[in-house]
């Protein structure tokens, strides 16, 4: 009776990366009571799980609170690798995706013509949103040349592996991977197009996603290999185009929409960056012009879905590792960001079910 008070018990420890009980990834060998004192058998995935330490707390903690334990023990082990490779085939099997068409995961790639209009910092913070309003969110930054997801979002950490399949660490509350978690230091990644390609097929299959309601996909600036190679993996993907209010960068911006459109996705609508940025005395200063963003949306015939001004606050936060939508959810930028979040989540139906965009 108390072993299975004990196993019942062990059924709440959540492993933090699989997020599932460790119960039910065999992580639980023999459980014995003696004397009042509990021998737990805990077996991790790999050698060395980053877990380790709280997984081996929460196990302590879950059994000690059990009627009739006054002492816990718990031998560390390892998973054999043919139990490893039985578990991942299990987690495999779980998956309703790799984001196929019928996967009920809303996929929204983020793109922009010109580099540095502020689509990494956008795509962070709106993942953040989404997820604080209770979404299940994960964030592939594709954006090989210029990956700046980890540090906007301060995520020092790279995917555990088990098996062939990749844990993507976790921040505030978004599931993330990047190229820069792949590559030592701060290298250049001068990979050509059949890499890229493997690596972002990589990010879609390998990645142990659970189900997500949404992914966000932070694409390269331009019209270049990896938004060919995401308009063939994810052909249902719905494109969202970053423009500052700046005419050259609109013109650029719908080429990038028009390459989407010819590999068949969708453009859901455009995002104006660095827009007016109200002074203390009463006026706007329009660092880069307006209204490009408005006139970028017309030609291409959808919706301007937010404008977000320039911000002080959303550049340092960005810097520092902490999303402005997190740090200063007052500041104008943030709360544009997150109006943006709601709109959009008007289309992402319960379970991130595919439905319409209610974008306007
Ligand atoms: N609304 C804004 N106000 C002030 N600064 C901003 C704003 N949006 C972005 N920035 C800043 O502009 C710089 C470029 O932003 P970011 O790296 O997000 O651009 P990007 O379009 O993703 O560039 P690339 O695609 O070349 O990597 C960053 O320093 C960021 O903090």
């Amino acid at each position: 009776m108390s072993v299975e008070a004990i196993r019942a018990a062990l059924a709440t420890v959540i492993d933090p990366e699989i997020r599932r009980p460790v119960t039910e990834l065999d992580m639980i060998g023999d459980v014995v009571l003696e004397a009042g004192t509990a021998h737990v058998d805990l077996r991790l995935t790999i050698v060395g799980c980053p877990a380790a330490d709280r997984i081996e707390a929460d196990v302590r903690t879950a059994v000690a609170s059990v009627a009739g334990v006054d002492a816990v023990e718990v031998e560390v082990g390892v998973m054999t690798p043919s139990e490893r490779q039985a578990l991942v085939e299990r987690l495999r099997g779980r998956r309703t995706m790799a984001f196929g068409p019928d996967s009920l995961t809303r996929i929204l790639a983020i793109t922009s013509g010109k580099g540095g209009v502020g689509k990494s910092t956008l795509t962070a913070n709106l993942a953040v949103a989404l997820a604080a309003d209770g979404l299940k969110v994960g964030l592939v930054d594709a954006d090989v040349h210029g990956y700046s997801i980890p540090g906007i979002l301060g995520v020092d950490d790279v995917p555990t592996r088990v098996g062939d399949l990749m844990m993507p660490p976790s921040a505030h509350g978004v599931l993330v991977v990047s190229i820069g978690m792949l590559v030592e230091g701060n290298r250049a990644v001068s990979w050509r197009g059949p890499m890229l390609h493997r690596t972002l097929q990589q990010f879609l299959t390998d990645v142990w996603w659970g189900d997500l309601d949404v992914l966000l996909v932070d694409m390269p600036p331009g019209t270049g290999d990896v938004a060919i190679s995401l308009g063939q993996l994810l052909p249902h993907a719905e494109v969202i185009v970053v423009t500052t209010p700046q005419r050259a960068a609109a013109d650029v911006a719908e080429r990038s929409a028009e390459v989407a459109r010819q590999t068949g996705q969708r453009v859901a609508g455009v995002v104006e960056n660095m827009a007016g940025l109200a002074q203390a005395d009463g006026t706007v200063l329009e660092l880069f012009g307006s209204g490009g963003g408005a006139e970028a949306a017309a030609r291409l015939d959808v919706p301007l879905l937010s404008s977000v001004p320039l911000s002080m606050a959303l550049r340092e936060d960005g810097d520092a590792g902490t999303p402005v939508v997190v740090a200063h959810p007052q500041d104008p930028a943030a709360m544009a960001i997150a109006a943006l979040a709601q709109r959009l989540r008007g289309g992402l139906g319960l379970a991130g079910r595919s439905l319409p965009f209610t974008t306007r």
